[in-house]
């Protein structure tokens, strides 16, 4: 937690103007039963009412400083704790913008949200609770017992007995609490991704009447945060009132033995009344303590959750140097590329060469889960090879910046994703700066002008979130104006015709040829129809080239493009 501290930086100022002010405002609190003392003996017992008038006045005066104080820190540290909040979320975002897909592979969404939300609210917390506390409970405490002992030595005796056992309660109950309060986050985790699960799948869930069964997986992981939370409650609820017995019995105990001492005229009555009061704040202070030693363990916990994002390293990283070259365009090589995800047992590319060469359409085929995905994945450097390389213009992509490398891209993927926003917002992604006639072009090139000219606001048209009011095919379509309109040098199509229905698939092609006679088109697909015209097609199998050539060539060499191909045309169609 500590390293996150060094973010507060900014704040230095808020912190130490709050903790001087919480420093005087203890002092001030610890003032207040001496004069207290006085008023009794020096006021009530001469019946002196000038100087109660004038000491409860003083006192009043010390009082009003004291909360003045209190509400200046508290704003102030609440400000710096909200800070260190915002610079914490920052940084995470920042980090996880920058991790690859590998990463997210890795760690996993649902958890990625629980740290940037509740994580870093727990470290906000616990942060604005810690600089309340780390200056008035050690003061309190200790100016508290230097007060007390001056007031009456013997009395102190008391609390010589009281605050070890106060201490000791504490400690034990924290033992038990602690683990359980660590666990929580992990718990929220739970939850979060059943949610979203559930949230996401909705139409799965409904069309395969599992409510139940994901009601009753939600329930399960919610139960299971529940028994947390409830044995954590029930384990402060023994807390309170057993501190609070504690120090009533410490009170009785003073109250007491302090009026043997004042019958044995060892002691004024004055003393005792500012014993008592600095007893109770002693106590308070350790109290207030130990909130805290039970309450951190559990923002370290989220501490060290939130260290771990911001202390992973990508594993795609820009080189130092980055180079660049201008003279080719889009043109992209394999050579001998193998590829495996992380923790897979084959890999799911092997030994991949091939050359896609501006102006020509290379096409990939293969059956589901042959590497066709993976395959153009590797373009834009989603993912790095294990071994040979992957090149766009001459260069090897990790000898180029991701920005740049990227900007040469026009991707369309499988899965069409749309953003909150207008029509025109979603197509604009593709090119921030594209003018109002580019976006209809690309629109027009993408078939998805006559749909759009449908819509009661036209390219206003709202998009709700994730694109629900929109049909799978308009999505693609959409996603590929986005594409289109950044007029990049290579374009990737993964599988993104597979939801136009063929007319508009055939429609879709043959506009594209022209607004691409200068690019690198590759087309990722199942049906033969689509790749069939290709320069080039790549037919995979299992990860590994199975042929390469035009649909002629393969129709003659390669048995597995032949399989596919029968199984899709009728004999008239294939000849
Ligand atoms: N993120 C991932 N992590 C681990 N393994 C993966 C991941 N993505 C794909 N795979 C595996 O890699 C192999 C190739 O998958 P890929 O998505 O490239 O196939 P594909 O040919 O595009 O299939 P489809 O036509 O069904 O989209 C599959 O065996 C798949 O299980």
């Amino acid at each position: 937690m500590l390293k996150l501290y060094k973010l507060l930086k900014p704040y230095t100022l808020y912190i130490v103007v709050s903790l001087v002010l919480i420093f005087l405002q203890t002092t001030s609190d610890l003032y207040l039963p001496t004069l207290m003392a006085d008023i009794v003996n020096s006021g009530v017992m001469k019946g002196d009412t000038d100087f109660i008038l004038k000491t409860g006045g003083i006192m009043l005066l010390i009082a009003a400083g004291g909360a003045v104080c209190a509400v200046i820190s508290t704003f102030l540290s609440a400000k710096a704790s909200v800070g260190l909040g915002r610079i914490i979320r920052d940084k995470v975002f920042a980090r996880v913008e920058g991790f690859s897909l590998h990463e997210f592979d890795r760690i996993g969404t649902a958890t990625l949200i629980t740290r940037t939300t509740n994580d870093i609210t727990q470290i906000q917390q616990v942060t604005f609770m810690i600089m309340r506390m780390m200056v008035s409970s050690p003061l309190m405490a200790i100016g508290g017992i230097l007060l007390a002992y001056s007031k009456d030595k013997a009395l102190t005796g008391v609390l010589g007995i009281a605050l070890p056992v106060l201490a000791l309660t504490i400690f034990l109950v924290a033992r038990k609490a602690m683990p359980l309060f660590k666990a929580v986050q992990v718990k929220i985790d739970k939850v979060n991704l059943v949610l979203r699960e559930k949230l996401t799948g909705i139409r799965v869930i409904r069309a395969f009447n599992r409510m139940e069964h994901e009601g009753a997986r939600f329930a399960e992981a919610s139960l299971d945060l529940t028994n947390n939370y409830i044995k954590v409650n029930r384990i402060m609820a023994f807390l309170m009132p057993t501190l609070m017995l504690i120090m009533n019995l410490t009170t009785i105990a003073i109250l007491w033995y302090g009026s043997i001492r004042i019958d044995q005229g060892r002691m004024d009555l004055g003393a005792l009344v500012a014993f008592t009061q600095y007893a109770m704040q002693i106590m308070f202070s350790m109290l207030m303590f130990s909130m805290m030693f039970i309450m951190v363990p559990r923002a370290q916990a989220s501490a060290a959750r939130i260290n771990e994002i911001l202390n992973s390293r990508p594993d795609i990283e820009d080189p130092r140097q980055p180079k660049t070259v201008r003279e080719l365009r889009g043109l992209v090589e394999f050579k001998n590329v193998t590829f495996s995800y992380h923790g897979a047992e084959q890999p799911a590319l092997n030994d991949i060469s091939f050359t896609a060469k501006p102006g020509e359409v290379t096409a990939i085929i293969g059956g589901t889960g042959s590497g066709k995905s993976s395959l153009v994945n590797l373009i834009p450097r989603f993912y790095d090879v294990d071994s040979g390389s992957v090149l766009v213009d001459g260069l090897d992509v990790r000898e180029i910046s991701q920005g740049e490398l990227r900007e040469k891209i026009g991707l369309v993927p499988q899965k069409a994703v749309l953003f909150s926003g207008t029509i025109a917002d979603n197509i604009r992604y593709g090119k921030p700066d594209a003018s109002g006639e580019e976006i209809r072009e690309a629109a027009e090139v993408a078939r998805a002008a006559g749909f759009i000219a449908e819509m009661k606001d036209g390219f206003e048209t709202l998009i709700a979130q994730g694109g629900t009011n929109l049909s799978g095919g308009q999505k693609q379509r959409l996603s590929i104006a986005r594409a289109l309109v950044r007029r990049p040098e290579i374009y990737i199509f993964d599988d993104s015709f597979s939801a136009l229905d063929f007319k508009t698939d055939a429609e879709l092609r043959e506009a594209l040829k022209k607004e691409t006679l200068q690019s690198t088109v590759l087309i990722v697909a199942q049906r033969i129809g689509t790749v069939m015209d290709a320069d080039q097609i790549i037919v995979l199998d299992n990860g590994s080239i199975a042929g390469t050539g035009t649909h002629q060539d393969l129709l003659t060499s390669c048995e597995v493009y032949r399989e596919i191909v029968s199984s899709q045309l009728s004999g008239e169609e294939i000849a």
